[in-house]
């Protein structure tokens, strides 16, 4: 289990020079959506002139309905005033729309091709990367970067249209007055970036100490997690290192609190001293000519109407800078390149007849520690061929590449002759079926997980290969039969039933070269008996190469291959190999030998395990 501190150092701190920002690869995500990039313009250009027409009819009613008491004007510019508020509502509706559509579009295509992509990656990646990492990649920093795209870009292209329409019609009114509030505007300004800027460091610390939090969670609070606490009676111990995490949110919560307050207070102190000002200088006649009673109410209204969106154009840098940094963060898995990928003219497997040959293969996961070295075997079509061999000899590893999670250094894994390299990986996984140790179910009725298979197999198929793995009498005795739900990792089903499960859903596939992981695990001797029963139903007729624990398969065995130290050591069948004298015949003597004396007088058991 990981230890968490809980202020420990994020990426996410790291600051990106806006120089190296990716623009270009940032703006490929919004270029489907130029069009309506070019109607939010639009509309928003409308929405601007429309609200800088108010204070227009505010001072056209102040300086000539009122004074001179023309009811009719007054109600001419009152219903022009009531339509245009309406108006620029229903404008900012669809501007708000339109906005979303295009944030909410964009994060939905970065999503989808960021799933395509982590797909297309190698395990070797996957045994790199935190899973709770990736998750919530995919989920908090997407959703976040939505808000932030939505809410920058809508409102920048709003702000700056609000603020040339409201100047130019400020300028249009009275062009001293409106020089000078635009002079004194960003006094009142920097106020508000200062909260801003803090306002941003706070909101990103908790978002930091959330996710520390949140993976704290999915790690102590899973299934495993907790089993693993509960055994080690570490309860108080994670209870505190959450504490601690939680009290740190607390803290940053109230810091965020209160610096919102302090925001609200300047803000209505600026607001409300900017117009006191506009009073004070036309009031005084400090310019030029007396400005009218309308324009000086009018432009009391402007001045309010010019705070915001200058105060929020001040702030874009503190937005951008953070939507770029989750873009960053999100580029990173766009840039890690598949290492096992189809090459340019790689060819399908047409029916393969299932013959498997490494040929001089040596193969290390970092370069360093060579676990393979000029290893050779061959399983011929239909043969069954075990690997045997002392535990981190390297037998899952020859499995691995025979499914091609990776390739060899040197040397070359062939099937029907071709090397793994040149074929395509779609046929290369129609050809070959994998049962691991583990079986790992989706959280889905039993029918789905079988049809992960073969989706299209009708229910008739997905009897028969479920009596086939002799699971179908347990699922018929379920109440919802095939449509069970399976609980998640399948965890409402025993150790034999799921091996079972697997089996079957593998002879759905129908693979014409198998790969086996033998549980390790016993199990009771009936249902070993029907897991061997099911086994030997999958591999009739396949190239099957177990890596085998159980003594009765190492006997079936056309040829058994005896892997030590990452190179094949010893190979024939279970007599030759034990009339040799080696270190199969030690293995067997320490592994088997005992437990075969010690059940003489039952049947061989089938449940003999190397552990
Ligand atoms: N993804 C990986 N990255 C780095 N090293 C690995 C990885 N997987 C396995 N190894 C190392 O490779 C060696 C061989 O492992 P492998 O799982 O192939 O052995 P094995 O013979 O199947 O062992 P066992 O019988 O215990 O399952 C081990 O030393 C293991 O630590």
């Amino acid at each position: 289990m990981r230890f968490m501190t809980p202020f420990a150092a994020d990426e996410r701190s790291k600051r990106v020079p806006l120089s190296a920002v990716p623009w270009k690869r940032i703006g490929g995500y919004f270029k489907p959506y130029r069009l309506l990039l070019a109607l939010v313009v639009l509309v928003t250009a409308c929405g601007a002139v429309v609200g800088a027409l108010q204070p227009v009819m505010i001072r056209l009613i102040v300086d000539r309905a009122l004074p001179q008491h023309r009811t009719d004007l007054l109600d001419q510019y009152v219903l022009m005033m009531l339509a245009l508020v309406v108006g620029g509502g229903l404008l900012g509706v669809l501007q708000t729309y339109i906005t979303s559509l295009i944030g909410q579009s964009v994060m939905n295509d970065l999503r989808v091709s960021l799933y395509r992509h982590l797909h297309r990656l190698s395990m070797s990646f996957y045994s790199k990367t935190k899973t709770g990492e990736l998750l919530s990649r995919m989920t908090n920093d997407v959703q976040q970067l939505q808000s932030v795209v939505t809410d920058t870009y809508g409102s920048t292209i709003n702000n700056l249209l609000t603020v040339t329409a409201t100047i130019i019609t400020m300028y249009a009114l009275n062009a001293e007055l409106a020089t000078f509030s635009i002079i004194f505007l960003p006094l009142f300004i920097l106020p508000t970036r200062q909260v801003g800027k803090a306002t941003f460091r706070v909101r990103k610390a908790t978002q930091e100490r959330i996710g520390d939090l949140s993976a704290h969670l999915s790690e102590t609070l899973s299934q495993s997690g907790a089993l693993l606490i509960k055994v080690f009676g570490r309860q108080a111990e994670q209870t505190e290192t959450f504490s601690g995490m939680s009290q740190s949110v607390k803290h940053l919560q109230m810091r965020q609190a209160l610096i919102g307050r302090w925001f609200f207070m300047s803000i209505s102190i600026i607001t409300s001293a900017g117009p006191a000002l506009i009073y004070f200088v036309g009031g005084h006649t400090l310019f030029g000519r007396p400005p009218s009673i309308g324009t000086l109410v009018a432009f009391t209204v402007f001045l309010t109407r010019l705070f915001g969106p200058i105060a929020s154009l001040a702030n874009l840098g503190v937005n951008v800078y953070g939507s770029v940094a989750l873009f960053g963060r999100l580029f990173e898995y766009f840039d890690e390149q598949p290492e096992i990928a189809d090459k340019p003219n790689a060819v399908q497997l047409e029916q393969p007849i299932g013959h498997v040959e490494l040929t001089d293969v040596s193969f290390s996961y970092d370069q360093n520690r060579p676990i393979l070295s000029h290893l050779s075997l061959v399983a011929e079509p239909g043969e069954m061929i075990a690997l045997v061999g002392p535990s981190g000899a390297g037998k899952t590893t020859v499995s691995s590449l025979v499914a091609r999670l990776y390739d060899p250094q040197t040397g070359a894994v062939r099937i029907d002759g071709v090397d793994l390299r040149d074929l395509t990986l779609l046929s290369l996984a129609k050809t070959i079926g994998v049962v691991t140790q583990e079986t790992y179910l989706f959280h889905a009725t039993l029918a789905e997980n079988l049809r992960f298979a073969k989706p299209d197999a009708t229910d008739e198929e997905l009897v028969r290969a479920a009596q086939a793995a002799a699971i179908h009498e347990m699922i018929a005795d379920l109440p919802d039969g095939y449509d069970t739900l399976v609980g998640e990792r399948g965890h409402k089903l025993s150790g034999g039933e799921k091996q079972r499960i697997a089996i079957a859903r593998m002879i759905l596939k129908d693979p014409r070269i198998v790969l086996l992981d033998e549980a390790t695990s016993a199990l009771d001797s009936a249902s070993e008996r029907a897991v061997q029963d099911a086994l030997a139903v999958l591999l009739k007729g396949r190239t099957s190469i177990v890596i085998a624990h159980r003594l009765s398969t190492i006997v079936d065995a056309d040829r058994i291959y005896v892997i030590a130290r990452g190179t094949v050591v010893e190979e024939g069948t279970h007599e030759a190999l034990l009339r040799k004298e080696g270190l199969y015949a030690n293995l067997y003597r320490e592994q088997f030998e005992r437990a075969v004396l010690d059940a003489s007088d039952r049947d061989l058991p089938a449940s003999v395990t190397i552990a």
